[in-house]
């Protein structure tokens, strides 16, 4: 790009497109690489010949390749012993995950050691992000596989070059989704696998299908192209098992997500006292029963905690009762922090399972933040991750 007469932005375009016509969906600009999304699955730029090809390659000698950034990375910080971080950014679509798991494959084949008997970090790692997409991407206008989180995954490595452990933090999960959404979008994938998941787990967890739900049937879109949500379950069933995640706390974790989706529908009326709520109806006390049953906790302090506040002066605390909209907007907030620490606790569990290197010098991260998205009605949500 930097060989350009005319360095403007038409120019950068009309170079862009010319070369994603030859199939070169990727384009240095200085240090920078530039990717195009393709659309289209091509292997034959990503295999394990290709990581041998770029392997010590100088960097510019070979086409511009995500390989290349990450040789680069990982040899300035053999020859100088300084750590270094990619940074992956771009609008939402625009290809950042994909990109960012081929950086992790070329690291991985670089850094892996080769296990004797178990798996090796870089395999958990790059093993982990089947569970962390189910739990963190949805379905949005621009991608059907939007990460609504973001994520740094820092490497570490040991004197000679090997990975040694691997953290991974997430930053921003998107939590208004749980509880709102709109067409053409869904809510987490996690839930629509739940409730295409084999009769005896839907019946442990009293579900139906998942446009029974209020939380997922504010939009029309139930279903994705090209996305079995049942077979998607038993992935992720599997993928857990991979990561460390025993049956007893799977189990845990799907009663934690029929449970928001209960929740989701209980609705509220006028209670007999002035300003107060109760749940609507039997319907609504049915889904409350099993919410509570679901979060092992008691129903009638479930339904308190939503319709009523509890204001902790000092010395003394004032019990005030909600009204119906009020007591909605509390069982939403529930929801959303509910999901949100479940998001956390599988993140901290997967990096248990990784294991750390305390006494790593050597880190290589990648930060894969998710992508800028202007709508009709911007949240602050949404600004404060964009700006
Ligand atoms: N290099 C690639 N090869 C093939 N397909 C790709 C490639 N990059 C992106 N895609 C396609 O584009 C889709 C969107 O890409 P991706 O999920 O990486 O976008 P993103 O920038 O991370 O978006 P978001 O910010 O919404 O999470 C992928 O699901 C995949 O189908």
């Amino acid at each position: 790009m930097t060989r350009l007469a005319y360095l403007h932005e038409p120019g950068v375009l009309r170079n862009l497109k010319s070369r994603y016509g030859m199939n070169e969906i990727y384009t240095y600009t200085g240090n920078i690489l530039i990717a195009v999304n393709p659309f289209q699955r091509l292997p034959h730029l990503y295999n394990d010949h290709m990581m041998e090809m770029y392997k010590g390659a100088e960097f510019g000698e070979l086409s511009p390749h995500p390989f290349a950034m990450a040789d680069r990375a990982y040899r300035l910080m053999m020859n100088y012993g300084i750590s270094q971080a990619i940074l992956v950014s771009g609008e939402s679509g625009a290809g950042k995950t994909e990109s960012t798991k081929m950086l992790m494959q070329y690291l991985a084949f670089m850094g892996g050691k080769v296990e004797s008997g178990g798996r090796s970090v870089q395999q958990q790692v790059l093993e982990s992000n089947p569970v962390l997409e189910a739990f963190g991407n949805a379905k949005t206008v621009r991608n059907n596989n939007s990460s609504r989180f973001g994520k740094f995954v820092e490497l570490q490595f040991d004197q000679n070059g090997k990975i040694s452990g691997a953290a991974i933090r997430t930053y921003l999960l998107e939590r208004s989704r749980v509880c709102q959404i709109s067409d053409p979008e869904r809510n987490y994938h996690c839930f629509y696998m739940l409730c295409a998941a084999p009769p005896e787990d839907r019946e442990r967890y009293k579900l139906g299908d998942a446009s029974l739900f209020h939380y997922l049937n504010q939009s029309n879109c139930i279903k994705l192209d090209g996305m079995d949500d049942s077979s998607e379950y038993i992935a992720t069933r599997r993928a857990m098992d991979i990561v460390g995640i025993s049956s007893d706390e799977q189990d845990a974790i799907f009663r934690v997500v029929a449970a928001i989706l209960h929740l989701g529908n209980v609705e509220f009326s006028e209670g007999s006292e002035a300003d107060s709520s109760v749940p609507k109806d039997d319907k609504s006390q049915f889904h409350l029963r099993t919410a509570a049953e679901l979060f092992m906790c008691d129903e009638k302090s479930l339904e308190e905690s939503l319709c009523k506040r509890v204001m902790v002066t000092r010395g003394e605390s004032i019990v005030r009762n909600l009204d119906s909209r009020a007591a909605a907007l509390s069982r939403d907030a529930l929801a959303r922090i509910v999901y949100s620490r479940l998001f956390d606790w599988l993140v901290n569990k997967i990096n248990t399972t990784i294991g750390q290197d305390p006494t790593s010098k050597l880190l290589i991260g990648v930060l894969d933040i998710y992508g800028f998205e202007s709508f009709k009605t911007n949240r602050v949500s949404s600004s404060s991750v964009s700006t």
